[in-house]
C-alpha cells in the first residue's frame, strides 16, 4: 500500500519519519514554516540544522506552502513541537478534509490548557480520525535504519491498524494499542524524568540513582495516568517504560542533555539554548506539576524538578528532599489490597 503523506514540521523527528516512510515508497510532502530552511533543504537535500549527515530520498517533496503540502494527503503527520500543534492546525485547517487521518508524533501537553494533544486536535478537527505514534525512537537512529519499535494508539482499531501498516517496515516494528490516554501521557511525562536523569548525571551520580529515578519515575507517571483514565498496563509498554529507558540513558536525548547541564550548574535558559532543539520536558514539567495538583496525585520527582526549573531550587537540596521524604511502602496498592494482616 502506497499512501500520500503530508508531514507537518521538518525538525529532526519529522525529517527522520519522512525518510523512513519515503524508503517504504510512500509519497511524502514535507512542510516547514521557515522559508530559509525550505530554500536550503531544496539546495542540499539534507536537514543540516536538525538531522545532518542523511540525504533525503527523491520521493520527499519539500514545501513551504502548507495548503500545497496538504493536497491529496491520505495521512497528516504532526511533527512540530507540542506548543506549536494548535497554531499549526489552525493555519492548515482550511485545506484539511474530514476524511484525512491525523497522526500526532509530538510528545508533550499543551501549556495553556493542560490538554493532551489528542484533545487539542479534537477541539480543532473534531471529525477527523486520530492516532498517536510514540515509543523509544531517537530520530538519529530511525533515519539510519537502526531497528526501532513504535506503538500507534487510536480509539478506532481500523485507524490504528491502517497507521501501523503505513509505518511498519523490517527496521521499524509498529504495535497497536487502544489506550490513547496512556500512550500520550507516557510519551510526554517520560521527558520530565529524563531531565531528572540528566540532572543526576550532571551531579556526578551513578547508575543506582538513575535506576531509582526511572523506576520511581514510571510509578508516578502511572499514578497520574491511571487517575486521568489510562490503562496502567500501557506504562509497562513501549510508550511508557520503553521510552523512559531510551530517553534517560541516551546521549541523543535533548531532555537528558539539558538536565546534565542543569546538574552541572547551568541556568535553564542557557541549557535549552545550547541544545538548539525542542526540549519538551521543560514545559511538560510545569503542566505535569499542575496536573498532579489538579488530580491530587503525589509526584515527588516531578515536584522537585519543577522547583529546580521554575523556582531556582538548588539541585542538591532537591536530592536531599527526595531521599529524606517521609518513608512509604514501595507499592501502596499491594499493601492496601492485602487481605492478610501485614
Ligand atoms: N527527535 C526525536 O528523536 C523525537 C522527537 N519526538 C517529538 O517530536 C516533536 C518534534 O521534535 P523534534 O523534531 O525532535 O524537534 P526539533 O527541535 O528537531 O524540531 C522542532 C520542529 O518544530 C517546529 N516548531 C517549533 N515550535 C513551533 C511552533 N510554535 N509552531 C510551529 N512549529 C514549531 C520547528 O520549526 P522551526 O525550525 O521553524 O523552529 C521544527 O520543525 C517533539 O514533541 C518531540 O518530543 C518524538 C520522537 C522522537
Ligand atoms: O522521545 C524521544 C525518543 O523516544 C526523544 O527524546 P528527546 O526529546 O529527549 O531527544
Amino acid at each position: 500500500m502506497k499512501s500520500n503523506i503530508c508531514v507537518i514540521g521538518a525538525g529532526s523527528w519529522g525529517t527522520a519519519l519522512s525518510i523512513s516512510l519515503a524508503k517504504k515508497g510512500h509519497n511524502i510532502n514535507l512542510w516547514m514554516r521557515r522559508e530559509e530552511q525550505w530554500l536550503k533543504m531544496q539546495e542540499t537535500r539534507e536537514n543540516i540544522k536538525y538531522l545532518p549527515g542523511v540525504l533525503l530520498p527523491d520521493n520527499i517533496k519539500l514545501h513551504h506552502n502548507i495548503h500545497k503540502a496538504l493536497e491529496n494527503a491520505d495521512v497528516i503527520l504532526l511533527t512540530v513541537s507540542s506548543q506549536g500543534v494548535r497554531q499549526t492546525i489552525c493555519q492548515a485547517k482550511a485545506s484539511i478534509g474530514n476524511h484525512q487521518i491525523i497522526v500526532n508524533a509530538a510528545k508533550g501537553l499543551e501549556n495553556a490548557t493542560l490538554l493532551r494533544i489528542s484533545e487539542v486536535v479534537s477541539q480543532e478537527l473534531p471529525q477527523n480520525p486520530y492516532a498517536v505514534l510514540s515509543g523509544p525512537s531517537h530520530a538519529e537512529e530511525v533515519c539510519r535504519d537502526m531497528p526501532t519499535t513504535l506503538v500507534v494508539a487510536s480509539h478506532k482499531k481500523s485507524t490504528a491498524e491502517y497507521v501501523q501498516d503505513i509505518f511498519i517496515s523490517p527496521k521499524l516494528r509498529v504495535y497497536t494499542n487502544p489506550d490513547v490516554i496512556g500512550v500520550e501521557l507516557g510519551g510526554a511525562l517520560k521527558n520530565v524524568i529524563a531531565l531528572g536523569a540528566g540532572i543526576s548525571d550532571g551531579l556526578g551520580f551513578g547508575d543506582n540513582a538513575k535506576a531509582a529515578l526511572m523506576t520511581r519515575g514510571i510509578r508516578e507517571i502511572a499514578r497520574l495516568g491511571q487517575v486521568m483514565g489510562a490503562d496502567i498496563a500501557t506504562f509497562a509498554g513501549l510508550s511508557g517504560i520503553g521510552d523512559l529507558i531510551v530517553t534517560c540513558t541516551s546521549m541523543h536525548s535533548r531532555n537528558r542533555r539539558c538536565g546534565i547541564q542543569i546538574g552541572q550548574g547551568k541556568k535553564l535558559e542557557e541549557a535549552t539554548q545550547s541544545i538548539g532543539m525542542v526540549v519538551e520536558g521543560v514545559v511538560t514539567t510545569k503542566v505535569a506539576y499542575e496536573l498532579s495538583k489538579k488530580y491530587n496525585v503525589e509526584m515527588p520527582i516531578t515536584a522537585e524538578i519543577y522547583k529546580i526549573l521554575y523556582e531556582n531550587k538548588d539541585v542538591k537540596e532537591a536530592v536531599v528532599n527526595l531521599m529524606m521524604r517521609s518513608r512509604t511502602h514501595e507499592m501502596e496498592e499491594i499493601v492496601a489490597n492485602k487481605h492478610i494482616e501485614w
